[in-house]
């Protein structure tokens, strides 16, 4: 299948370390927002979004992990990105799995965070792509909110949620559903002992869409591994707690 040619942003400062980010299904890269100045000038940091998701190109799905990596890959030879750091956040974190293993000299240090290897069941996936190619994304904006977001977190801060409300109501029905089946297709169990690359597993220990078990997991198969817990986080951790988030990144990929 031909890649899709990815929607980017690139900041930071020329000769830093690169840092890919990419990013949970429904969202874009303006999810990484509360990370950015956090980074400072330590990191070149190049935001991307998946097939079908922000500004980048929609193709009809069915997607596949694979594909979205492969998007990735062409991606970096378009940048004339030989190797990188990688970090992503639920699917962009199963993109990650799947980069680390099947590309491994593209891949410097590897971030996964509040993500899975496997995350059944391919049934309940396949019925939201059905629902929101159906009724499209604005009636599952608030569903996806409770899990990206705790509740302490919606009620005490409404005005720092409200564009996760509208990014998510932004996506497009046929990205979203195709992310969803790609999803319901994964099973990166076997890729993990492949991976080589030094990886930070961070979870988020509210996260009811991809609980603490799935880093647990991650952790145990991928041999030069350490897992984080972070609490007071749900789905979107970066968001919830961008301090803890961007230090445990930045301190990982520096070192
Ligand atoms: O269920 C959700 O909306 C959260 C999620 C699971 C995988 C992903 O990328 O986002």
């Amino acid at each position: 299948m031909t890649a899709t040619t990815l929607f980017q942003r690139t900041t930071g400062p020329l000769g830093a370390p690169f840092l890919l980010l990419g990013g949970s299904l429904g969202s874009n890269l303006d999810m990484w927002r509360p990370q950015l100045p956090r980074f400072g000038d330590r990191l070149r940091v190049v935001r991307f979004d998946h097939r079908g998701h922000g500004g980048s190109p929609v193709p009809a799905g069915p997607y596949r992990i694979e594909d979205l990596g492969r998007d990735v890959i062409a991606l970096l030879d378009r940048l004339g990105i030989e190797r990188t750091s990688y970090c992503g956040l639920s699917l962009g974190g199963m993109v990650g799995m799947w980069l680390a293993a099947h590309a491994p000299e593209r891949i410097d240090r590897l971030v996964l965070i509040c993500t899975a290897a496997h995350l059944p069941p391919a049934d309940g996936w396949l019925a939201r792509a059905e629902q929101v190619r159906a009724v499209g994304m604005a009636p599952v904006a608030d569903a996806v909110l409770g899990r990206w977001f705790t509740p302490r977190f919606r009620a005490a801060l409404p005005a720092r949620v409200a564009p996760y409300r509208a990014m998510i109501a932004a996506c497009p029905a046929e990205g979203y559903a195709g992310g969803c089946e790609a999803i319901a297709a994964m099973d990166l169990r076997e890729d993990l002992h492949r991976i080589g690359a030094p990886t930070l597993v961070i979870a988020g220990a509210d996260d009811p869409a991809s609980p603490p078990e799935h880093g647990e997991r991650i952790h145990e198969g991928i041999r030069d591994s350490r897992l984080v817990v972070v609490p007071n986080a749900a789905h979107l951790a970066n968001v919830e707690q961008p301090d803890t988030i961007a230090q445990l990144i930045s301190d990982h990929v520096t070192d």
